[in-house]
């Protein structure tokens, strides 16, 4: 049987992605609402839309298969009938702050009168107190949320469907992640990998689920090769929750290391993979204001022993060294974003100049605001397909967040 998840590598010629396609969750907030929904801006959704249809069509351009998000969730609510709709929606407003109540079963009623697609577009960008004509009568709508716009908060962020899960080998995690306005993001994928007929009952792994307290995000989930992975150990990323992957990786996996990289906890460089990505069989782009003196930077190599639960950890600090011995290299060609100088390197690693999505060994899609990074790629070999960005950009992920690769091929060397 072949897996419909195939993901060995960060570069292996991509065949199948899952997007997003930016909807009315990233206009549907105001200033105020911007820390706390993760966004540093309000953006302007025509536009973004337009900007991510450019994206999609760069993708399939280069032989790509595009999934969105948004369609897979309402198929797998299809596939699963009445029964899953409503476990699915009592899930998602336990989720939202509703599980018992009025207002739960206001918003159930609201919600389930709708066609399955309709049902999760809502839910994906937000109910508004003034869409149900209901007066609440229990305490918490009554007493806590007096002068909130919304029962249920948009969720801005799903177009980076590089975070809420993240696929490795022929499985995936489904991550709890760390903020309350990305968390009920993951429940999309679960109904997707349980329910889809994609998906569904195809013998996929799970390598963690997003029943944990501990926190992990895709952004800092990058797979090296066939055997060895980088996570961070981020904002969003736990150290006790890359012990645990690590731990079920090398029980159920042929994946033996785990390459755990601390960088520094900040909204800037909130995932790994916005400040350090692989881009080709040697090469990687790498943000310098994550590197100390001598470009030393604390990394933690996990490998199956006898430390504690049955994991060894050796600690090191050269990042160079450490990526050569894991991936059996003689060199390797660390590129630095905006070239090395810090005032375009902090400018354009703000805008996601580290953040470059392979598509093959050596080709990679980027942003077209980060001109300085990209022709330094194009100097170092690379083939660099530049997206449009104003609006995207706004959110603080760029085109390795904005995909999730569901099939590469493997690699051939
Ligand atoms: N992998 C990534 O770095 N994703 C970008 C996520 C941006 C989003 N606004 C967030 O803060 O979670």
């Amino acid at each position: 049987m072949t897996s419909p998840i195939h993901n060995f590598s960060e570069i292996g010629k991509l065949k199948t992605v899952l997007l997003k396609r930016p909807g009315r969750e990233i206009e549907n907030f105001t200033p105020d609402m911007m820390p706390r929904l993760l966004f540093d801006d309000i953006p302007y959704l025509p536009k973004a839309q337009e900007e991510h249809d450019y994206f999609a069509n760069t993708l399939r351009d280069n032989g790509v298969e595009v999934l969105y998000l948004e369609k897979l969730a309402a198929e797998a609510l299809d596939a699963g009938g009445a029964e899953l709709k409503d476990k699915f929606l009592e899930q998602m407003l336990t989720e939202s702050g509703y599980a018992a109540g009025s207002t739960h079963d206001a918003l159930k009623e609201y919600l389930a009168s709708m066609n399955n697609q309709d049902m999760v577009n809502k839910i994906m960008e937000g109910v508004r107190k003034n869409e149900i004509d209901f007066v609440p009568t229990d305490l918490q709508s009554m007493a806590e949320n007096e002068n909130y716009e919304f029962y249920m908060d948009p969720m801005p962020n799903l177009y980076f469907t590089r975070d809420p899960s993240a696929t490795i080998g022929e499985g995936l995690s489904i991550n709890h992640m760390t903020f309350a306005a990305r968390q009920r993001e993951s429940l999309f994928n679960q109904i997707i990998i349980e329910h889809h007929p994609r998906f569904a009952n195809q013998g996929i792994h799970v390598w963690r689920d997003r029943n944990h307290s501990t926190r992990i995000e895709g952004g800092d989930e990058l797979v090296l090769n066939d055997h060895v992975m980088a996570i961070g150990v981020s904002q969003r990323t736990s150290a006790d929750a890359i012990e645990d992957i690590a731990r079920n990786l090398f029980n159920e996996s042929n994946y033996d290391t785990v390459i755990a990289i601390r960088i520094p906890h900040n909204h800037a460089m909130m995932h790994l993979d916005t400040v350090f990505t692989m881009i080709n069989y040697d090469q990687f782009t790498v943000h310098p204001g994550i590197l100390g003196e001598g470009g030393h930077i604390d990394t933690y190599t996990l490998t199956p022993g006898e430390g504690d639960e049955g994991i060894h950890i050796q600690h090191r600090t050269d990042l160079k060294q450490v990526l050569k011995d894991a991936l059996h290299l003689d060199d390797l060609d660390l590129i630095p974003t905006g070239n090395g100088d810090p005032i375009i390197a902090g400018r354009e690693q703000w805008n996601d100049g580290s953040n470059t999505l392979a598509i093959a060994p050596g080709v990679v899609v980027t942003y077209n605001r980060n001109y300085v990074s990209n022709e330094l790629l194009r100097q170092h070999g690379l083939k660099v397909l530049e997206v449009i960005s104003s609006e995207l950009s706004r959110g603080r992920g760029g085109p390795r967040c904005m995909s999730c690769p569901i099939v590469r091929e493997d690699l051939t060397k």
